[in-house]
């Protein structure tokens, strides 16, 4: 056992020149069809490059977005963007357990790199299920006879018991990788600080299920909550303002999630409305431009929003400044369009700025801080995680960590 407080095996404990199966978080913004690169591939190069210069044979396994939706992709450009920051050649196969990935497996030699297909082309990596169903599943065992040790990297997938993540640690010696044992130990570390002061968590993005779900198990350590996004959008909702898409198909990011919160936002918003902050003005796309509406001249339904509006933004920059905390989770906009950057970008500036605690997470948000020309030291920490990151703020466990400790 190592010598972490994690109780988890680590790459310290592993003997050199094994066949090791790693996971990775390769999960990353698309556009055009193609993956865009991003910090996640610079930290979890670090863990293959030294698993590689080892001598191990290194298979990476990772997923891509979601099925049904755009960003569900096949992770060919992801082994070009890996092999890149690694400077040495990652190969891919188009097959994740197959025959075609089992005879890629074999050929590797020492030092070489291999990339498998997205794990959520295989039925049996998602739905959630118990470690030990996961075991079962055919996926884990027909890769697990190939391989001596299986190793997660993954710590921002690893709130998911997906059989990629939690499957293999009850069948092969596990270990945690570099970003695992890094992110694992700065967010428990977190998680067990105290403040004096206002701490405030601004909640954006596209996941809100995952965000509401914390917001509601954190009411009692946060004071302010900021909302933009798409949660911030089914609080107006919840508030009684005409927002939404009315089940319509194409809008399934919006209404799936209203479908599956509007209970547990409409009970917030009654019982923590003093701590819940909502956006007073709203932007979108005009034909091709920004334009501005007060939520409170909102008056149809069927309007895409992009981004908090400029008051609402600098209203939520105030927030910050007066706070000891902050924790981001999730941008306010759709920043990656400069015109929709307002709200993410100057709350992010104000952070910076401010002499608070703060830490911003996510694939997608942290991405934001090197686009927008702001400086990482500015902040105390940048996770490469988002969901894994504000469940371990709650103190509950996450369902990758614990099969590493449990092999
Ligand atoms: N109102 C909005 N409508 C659609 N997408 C949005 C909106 N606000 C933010 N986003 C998108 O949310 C993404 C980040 O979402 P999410 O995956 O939940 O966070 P992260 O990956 O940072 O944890 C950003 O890429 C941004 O484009
Ligand atoms: O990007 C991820 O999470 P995040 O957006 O919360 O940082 C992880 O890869 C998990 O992906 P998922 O939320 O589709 O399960």
């Amino acid at each position: 056992m190592s010598t972490s407080t994690a109780s988890f095996d680590t790459l310290d404990d592993l003997d050199p020149g094994q066949r090791v199966l790693v996971r990775l978080d390769l999960n990353s913004p698309i556009e055009d069809g193609e993956p865009q690169d991003n910090r996640r591939f610079e930290r979890h190069a670090e863990t293959v490059r030294e698993l590689a210069e080892a001598g191990h044979r290194v298979v990476l396994l990772a997923h891509q977005g979601r099925p049904g939706r755009d960003d569900f992709v096949s992770l060919a450009g992801h082994a070009d963007i890996l092999a890149a920051h690694l400077d040495r050649e990652v190969a891919f196969v188009e097959d994740t357990y197959g025959e075609r990935a089992v005879d890629a497996i074999e050929a590797l030699e020492a030092e070489e790199v291999l990339l498998l297909e997205n794990t959520r082309m295989c039925e049996d990596e998602l739905p959630e299920e118990a470690p030990e169903a996961k075991a079962e599943t055919e996926f884990v065992r027909a890769l697990a006879p190939h391989f001596d040790a299986y190793v997660n990297d993954a710590y921002s997938a690893a709130h998911r018991s997906h059989a990629s993540l939690v499957g293999f640690p009850l069948v092969l010696p596990a270990y945690a990788g570099r970003v695992m044992e890094t992110e694992y130990e700065a967010n428990t570390a977190i998680a067990s600080k105290e403040f004096d002061g206002r701490v405030t968590m601004v909640v954006g993005g596209t996941k809100a299920t995952d965000v509401i779900d914390v917001m509601d198990n954190l009411g009692d350590a946060v004071d302010n909550f900021l909302l933009g996004g798409i949660a911030g959008e089914l609080f107006l909702r919840a508030d009684g303002r005409p927002l939404g898409f009315d089940l319509d198909p194409e809008q399934d990011l919006y209404d799936s999630q209203w479908e599956a919160n509007h209970d547990l936002v409409e009970g917030m918003l009654t019982e923590r409305r003093d701590q819940i902050t909502l956006a007073t003005d709203l932007a979108y796309d005009d034909d091709g431009e920004r334009a501005e509406v007060d939520v409170a001249d909102i008056d149809e339904k069927d309007v895409s929003y992009l981004d908090v509006g400029t008051r609402t933004a600098e209203a939520y920059a105030d927030v910050v400044r007066d706070s000891e905390a902050v924790f981001v989770k999730g941008a306010l906009g759709v920043f990656e369009e400069e015109a929709f950057s307002v709200g993410t970008v100057t709350v992010l500036e104000a952070i910076a700025e401010t002499d608070c605690f703060s830490v911003v997470g996510g694939g997608d948000t942290s991405r934001a801080i090197g686009m927008y020309g702001l400086n990482e030291a500015d902040f105390d920490h940048v996770s490469i995680a988002g969901g894994a990151y504000i469940r371990a703020l709650t103190g509950q466990p996450l369902a990758g960590v614990e099969a590493l400790k449990r092999s």
